[in-house]
């Protein structure tokens, strides 16, 4: 079987007498847009804080490319190809587009502060920050401030920040949220060809996009996963219907 990019085996966590996470073991292959769902206080973000490493498991391990990563920091985690997404918007709301995907290409180079070097040795990194724009479909917005960007180019410019460091694979906190109809759309376009680039962990209550992007889901409920599988499977799974789904399947 293909190796995974992204493996979390056997995560617990709790916080006091509650068990957020309980013996989550998910993996993440190459090429796929692995969706995580499940209802409010499921876990889901406790989980992509053990992933991330914003969140210390109590048992279990992560690894990133076949690499033992549960020891590392959030930085370091991130430099060795981790990219998250979305939950904290990190941008630079006053700063131009290009400077925001300068930054993030300084910051994959390992030297974040280092914007007085002579434009020459620059130019490699602005050709990356330049091309990961175009990927996202914001080169004509490159000298607009952030702050005057719509919700929906903001979150897409926040992919081409993550894509400046060449990531292993993303995680993604609830992309779709706060977009309109249009904005989710453009959103669902991108992340659909992103796959290609590198897997995406996608944890998403929107269930047209997950429906619409996943090529496998896991439900995570009380902290467990009680069902993985393709789109059908979980769609037809009856317990997940009971415990999730409802209607929306
Ligand atoms: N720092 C914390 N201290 C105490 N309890 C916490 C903490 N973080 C999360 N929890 C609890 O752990 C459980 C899981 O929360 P988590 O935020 O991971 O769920 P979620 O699936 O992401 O929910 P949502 O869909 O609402 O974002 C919830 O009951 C939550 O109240």
């Amino acid at each position: 079987m293909t190796e995974a990019v992204l493996q979390t085996r056997g995560l617990f966590k709790a916080f006091g007498a509650l068990q957020a996470t309980e013996d989550v073991s998910i993996e993440l292959r190459p090429g796929e847009i692995h969706a995580v769902i499940g209802p409010n206080g499921a876990g889901k973000s406790t989980l992509i804080g053990q992933i991330s490493g914003a969140i210390a498991p109590d048992a279990g391990a992560v690894s990133l490319g076949g690499v033992d990563v549960t020891g590392l920091t959030v930085p370091a985690r991130a430099r060795a190809g981790l990219a998250r997404t979305f939950q904290i918007s990190q941008l630079a709301m006053e700063d131009t587009v290009l400077q925001n995907a300068l930054l993030g290409a300084l910051g994959a180079a390992g030297r974040p502060f280092d914007m007085l070097r002579p434009v020459a040795r620059r130019g490699a990194l602005r050709d990356r920050a330049e091309a990961a724009l175009a990927r996202v479909g914001l080169a004509d917005q490159a000298r607009v401030r952030v702050a005057e960007l719509s919700h929906g180019q903001r979150r897409q410019l926040e992919v081409a920040v993550a894509l400046t460091l060449a990531p292993k694979c993303f995680v993604m906190d609830e992309p779709m949220a706060g977009l309109g109809t249009e904005g989710s759309a453009r959103l669902t376009g991108l992340l659909d060809g992103l796959r290609a680039e590198a897997p995406i962990l996608l944890v998403e209550h929107d269930m047209d996009a997950v429906f619409a992007l996943a090529d496998r889901i896991s439900v995570l409920v009380y902290g467990r996963v009680i069902a993985s599988g393709t789109v059908d499977e979980i769609r037809a799974d009856p317990a997940v219907r009971e415990a999730y789904l409802g209607d929306a399947a």
